[in-house]
């Protein structure tokens, strides 16, 4: 399904909103490194935001090592960002601090 891909400002606006996520150099994804106090706390913060991601039907693209867990998000349909980009990466924002990641 054809999702409408974010304004150059529009990117800017979502970075000045998100200070921790990174634009990634192709200018097409947003990227995030979360540390936890350990595995199973990385894991349950992996699973909460598998369900959302459920949900929304939008889905990361992540790696998880111990208590590391690295988020790349872009939307495929769009071959960049979207608003579904900025509203999942507000949903880990929420996510890693209720398992107060840093
Ligand atoms: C068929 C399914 O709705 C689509 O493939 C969804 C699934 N999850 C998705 N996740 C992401 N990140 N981008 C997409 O374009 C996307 N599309």
């Amino acid at each position: 399904m054809a999702v409408t891909r974010l304004t150059q400002p529009e990117c800017e606006a979502l970075l000045a909103e998100l200070p921790a996520w990174r634009l990634r150099e192709d200018g097409l994804a947003i990227e995030r490194t979360l540390r936890f106090a350990d595995f199973n706390t990385a894991f349950g913060f992996m699973t909460r935001v598998a369900i959302e991601a459920e949900k929304s039907d939008h889905h990361p693209e992540w790696f998880n090592v111990y208590n590391r867990v690295e988020i790349t998000l872009t939307t495929h349909d769009a071959d960049g960002l979207s608003a579904r980009d900025g509203k999942l990466a507000r949903f880990i924002e929420t996510a890693a601090a209720a398992a107060s990641a840093g």
